[in-house]
């Protein structure tokens, strides 16, 4: 009988303060089954980061609020959980005069020599790149490479896929959405681009001002969007939705009250002498 736990992700009563006592998230719950693939959907500064981080095993949380296949991520470091975000992409050796062979047998490629291999053909990767000398797409293709070459169990993916071409975005969500379909493994990814992405996600968990507002699976949130021009747009058309009632209740960053200091300010340094706010 095989020991591995399933990779499910079981989070409750979830509450997280920062260093500066400013709250992170407010008793978020989720319940993600194994298998899935989770979009995270919020505005900039909803959390997202955050819970990622935590469910990671990166930050500390509560006691018996996080469980990612049955266990806690930050006490017991688990092995199979892959967290790619905004420390990853800046790490400095994929800048360095190196080429890409010696890097991906630097983190196990010789071990799984035929996932190295479909990656490198998925991502199309030159293998004569030295990576002083590619762009930050083709340097974001070997860093992909390098994040999914050990068989994850739990990929926690924040953002990473800025700088891909349409092309190997639309690969690399397609090897993803296949690794869930063909092995035993789990994802969540926070993205605010939506391209390629209608047919992809199980599920999806929108967060605002650190809360879980909303989350089920895909087929669930069908009805909360009543006109779908494109299967396409389908998906764009809910997240535009959820962001604008987010910013309504939320209210602007700069309320009214900022508004004419801001203008006299600018009217003080010159050149927006004409830019007065209509009325206070
Ligand atoms: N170390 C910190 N100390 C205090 N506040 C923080 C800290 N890190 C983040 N925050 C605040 O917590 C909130 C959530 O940040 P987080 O990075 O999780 O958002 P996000 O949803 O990932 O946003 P984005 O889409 O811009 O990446 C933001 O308002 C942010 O300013």
């Amino acid at each position: 009988m095989s020991t591995t736990p399933l990779p499910n992700i079981e989070v409750q009563n979830l509450s997280y303060k920062f260093q500066d006592g400013s709250d992170g998230l407010q008793d978020v719950g989720m319940s993600l089954p194994a298998g899935s693939r989770t979009l995270l959907i919020g505005a900039n500064g909803a959390g997202k980061t955050t819970l990622l981080r935590l469910l990671s095993g990166k930050r500390l949380a509560p006691n018996d609020t996080i469980a990612v296949g049955g266990k806690d991520p930050f006490k017991d470091t688990l092995e199979g959980v892959t967290y790619l975000g905004v420390e990853w992409v800046l790490n400095s050796i994929v800048r360095t005069d190196i080429d890409v062979p010696t890097l991906l047998a630097s983190v196990g490629g010789n071990a799984f020599p035929e996932r190295r291999d479909e990656l490198v053909e998925i991502l199309d990767i030159d293998l004569r790149w030295r990576m002083h000398a590619v762009s930050d797409g083709e340097r974001r293709r070997v860093q992909l490479a390098m994040g999914l070459l050990r068989p994850w169990q739990v990929l926690l993916l924040d953002e990473i896929t800025v700088d891909l071409d349409l092309l190997s975005r639309s690969n690399f969500l397609a090897f993803l959405k296949r690794e869930t379909e063909t092995r035993s493994c789990t994802i969540v990814y926070a993205t605010h681009i939506l391209d390629n992405l209608a047919q992809w996600p199980t599920h999806l968990a929108h967060m605002h001002l650190g809360k879980v507002k909303a989350l089920g699976s895909v087929e669930s949130f069908h009805s909360q969007v009543p006109e779908w021009t494109s299967e396409n747009s389908r998906l764009g058309e809910l997240v535009l939705k959820w962001l604008k009632e987010d910013m309504a209740s939320r209210g602007p960053r700069n309320g009214r009250g900022n508004q004419g200091k801001t203008y006299q300010s600018l009217e003080g340094i010159g050149g927006y002498g004409q830019e007065k706010p209509v009325d206070k």
